[in-house]
């Protein structure tokens, strides 16, 4: 059996509920083999984001070259981008190696409130990175900057959907954990038809990492050759039960449960 190779070129989180961290470790339990690019370090925990190292632009473009020339990922993923330098790099890099099904999660501010991307570099990613992505995955504040729209009903967020799907991104998905509702609800798009993924809302502080674990599994179903609704599913399935099965580590806000997904599976004996 040929083993799945998944890639993710984000930021790093000391802390391990979000970034790099939270996108391998999801990798490692949805069976796709995972590699990193890392684009920053910051110093973090549950409390907060405490310092960011932009990694050197030279750098970068070295660990996407020493993947590119040797393990070919079937899917990638893109997180914490930090600057406009930075996604022209990679996009031109997407390009050149001619790496497929693209997850574009646009990491723009952390739970905490600090900036993981310069204010200037949305118009980046929108000209960019958007119109690679097989996937795009904006929370709803994300959605707002990336279409200057104000979003607050279903229709707001499938006028949204739309323009984003215009700016060339095969697939969009507008997640709902920010919306207040009773339910969350993820909307999907994929040119033409709208669906809508419904789940409970877990009401919990251990939400650090979610949009990073929900595209990491988006991305690692996608490298084993599954569609993007069937991607989809999986990864609501991941997330929810990472949410709801949380694991209280430090004083903020926690990581979720990677372990969850399959622990639920071995409880309930279903392979
Ligand atoms: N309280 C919650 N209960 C259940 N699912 C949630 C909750 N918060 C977020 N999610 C799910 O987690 C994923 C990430 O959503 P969201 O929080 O909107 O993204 P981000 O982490 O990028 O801000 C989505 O699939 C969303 O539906
Ligand atoms: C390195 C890195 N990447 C992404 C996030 C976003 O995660 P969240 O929105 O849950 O804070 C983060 N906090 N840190």
């Amino acid at each position: 059996m040929e083993i799945s190779k998944s890639l993710t070129i984000a930021g790093s989180d000391s802390g391990g509920g979000a970034g790099i961290q939270a996108d391998l470790k999801t990798f490692q339990e949805l069976s796709s083999y995972g590699m990193s690019v890392i684009t920053a370090v910051t110093s973090q925990n549950t409390k907060g984001v405490h310092d960011v190292h932009p990694i050197p632009m030279k750098h970068i473009a070295s660990q996407l070259e020493a993947i590119a020339t040797d393990v070919n990922p079937q899917a990638v993923k893109t997180g914490m981008l930090g600057d406009m330098d930075t996604i022209h790099l990679i996009a031109d890099r997407v390009r050149q190696y001619e790496w497929k099904n693209l997850v574009v999660d646009p990491v723009m501010v952390a739970k905490g409130g600090a900036r993981l991307l310069e204010e200037q570099a949305v118009s980046t990613i929108k000209q960019t990175l958007i119109p690679l992505a097989s996937v795009v995955t904006p929370n709803i504040p994300e959605a707002e900057a990336l279409t200057d729209k104000q979003i607050k009903t279903m229709e707001d967020r499938k006028e949204a959907a739309v323009l984003l799907a215009q700016m060339g991104a095969q697939t969009v998905i507008i997640k709902g954990g920010h919306g207040t509702e009773d339910k969350v609800s993820d909307l999907l798009f994929d040119g033409e038809e709208f669906t809508i993924y419904e789940g409970e809302r877990y009401s919990t502080r251990n939400t650090h990492g979610t949009g990073c674990t929900f595209s990491a599994a988006i991305t690692a179903e996608l490298a084993k050759g599954n569609n993007i609704r069937q991607a989809v599913t999986v990864a609501k399935e991941f997330i929810e039960l990472a949410i709801k099965e949380d694991l209280h580590i430090g004083s903020g806000h926690g990581p979720t449960n990677h372990w969850a997904y399959n622990q639920y599976y071995k409880r309930n004996g279903i392979n």
